[in-house]
C-alpha cells in the first residue's frame, strides 16, 4: 500500500480565521492590539509556540514574562475552540474516499490534543491510520523524523507528501519522497515551486495522486 500523508492546517481544513481569532484573543488579553488575519497567516507553519513568538515580536512584547501568561491564554483559548470558524476545503471527503486502498496519514506542526480534537470534529479521523501532531519543537517538520517514522511504520510502496507550506515541501525533501504542493492554504505560491506538482484545487490534487505515483 501506498501512503498519503497530508498536512492539516491550510491543507485539509481552512484555519485561516480560527488561528487569527486565537491569537487575536491572546492579544486582547495581554493589552495588546489585534493583528491583521492576513499577517497572523503569515506567521503560520511551524507550530504554536512560533506563531505566538512572532505575534509578540511583531508588536516588539516578547520578554519571557509575556511569552508565558500569553502560552497559556493561547493554548487554552485555542483548545476550547479549535472547531470555531473553520472547514474542510472542498473536495476533501472525496479524495480521502477514493485513497481508501491506501494508507493515509497527517503530519502536522499543530499540537497534537488541537490536531486530534478537530479531524475528530470535523469527522474525517477515521480515515487516517495515523496523525502525528507537534509535540517537541525539535521534533516539528521539516525535520524528517515523523515522516520518516511513518514510512517505516506504513508503506514499503511510494509515500506521497501533501502540503500547503514551505516546511511541508521541505520535510519531502528531507526524507527523500515526492511532494504536491495546495496553494489555498498559508504558504506563498512562489515558495511551493519546488514540489513535484503544484494544485489548487482538491478535484485536480486526488487526479495527481491517483495517476502519477
Ligand atoms: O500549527 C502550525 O503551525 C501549522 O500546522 P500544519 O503543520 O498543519 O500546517
Amino acid at each position: 500500500m501506498k501512503l498519503f500523508v497530508f498536512d492539516l492546517d491550510g491543507t485539509l481544513v481552512d484555519t485561516k480565521e480560527n488561528i487569527a481569532l486565537a491569537a487575536n484573543h491572546t492579544m486582547k488579553a495581554i493589552g495588546l492590539p489585534e493583528i491583521s488575519v492576513a499577517i497572523i497567516a503569515s506567521f503560520v507553519g511551524d507550530g504554536s509556540k512560533r506563531l505566538l513568538e512572532r505575534c509578540l515580536d511583531y508588536h516588539g512584547a516578547n520578554t519571557p514574562d509575556t511569552y508565558s501568561r500569553a502560552w497559556d491564554i493561547l493554548f487554552a483559548y485555542y483548545y476550547e475552540n479549535v472547531e470555531k470558524c473553520t472547514q474542510l476545503y472542498p473536495g476533501v471527503v472525496e479524495v480521502l474516499d477514493s485513497l481508501r486502498d491506501h494508507h493515509c496519514a497527517v503530519l502536522t506542526n499543530k499540537p497534537q490534543e488541537m490536531a486530534d480534537k478537530l479531524l475528530k470534529y470535523l469527522q474525517i479521523e477515521n480515515y487516517f491510520c495515523e496523525v502525528v501532531g507537534g509535540k517537541e519543537p525539535e521534533k516539528l517538520k521539516p525535520n524528517p523524523q515523523t515522516l520518516l517514522y511513518l514510512i517505516e511504520k506504513y508503506t514499503n510502496e511510494k509515500t506521497v507528501m501533501i502540503g500547503d507550506s514551505k516546511v511541508d515541501i521541505k520535510v519531502a525533501k528531507n526524507a527523500g519522497v515526492p511532494s504536491v504542493a495546495f496553494t489555498k492554504g498559508f504558504g506563498k505560491v512562489e515558495e511551493l515551486q519546488d514540489a513535484d506538482f503544484v494544485v489548487d484545487n482538491f478535484a485536480k490534487l486526488g487526479e495527481i495522486l491517483r495517476t502519477k505515483f
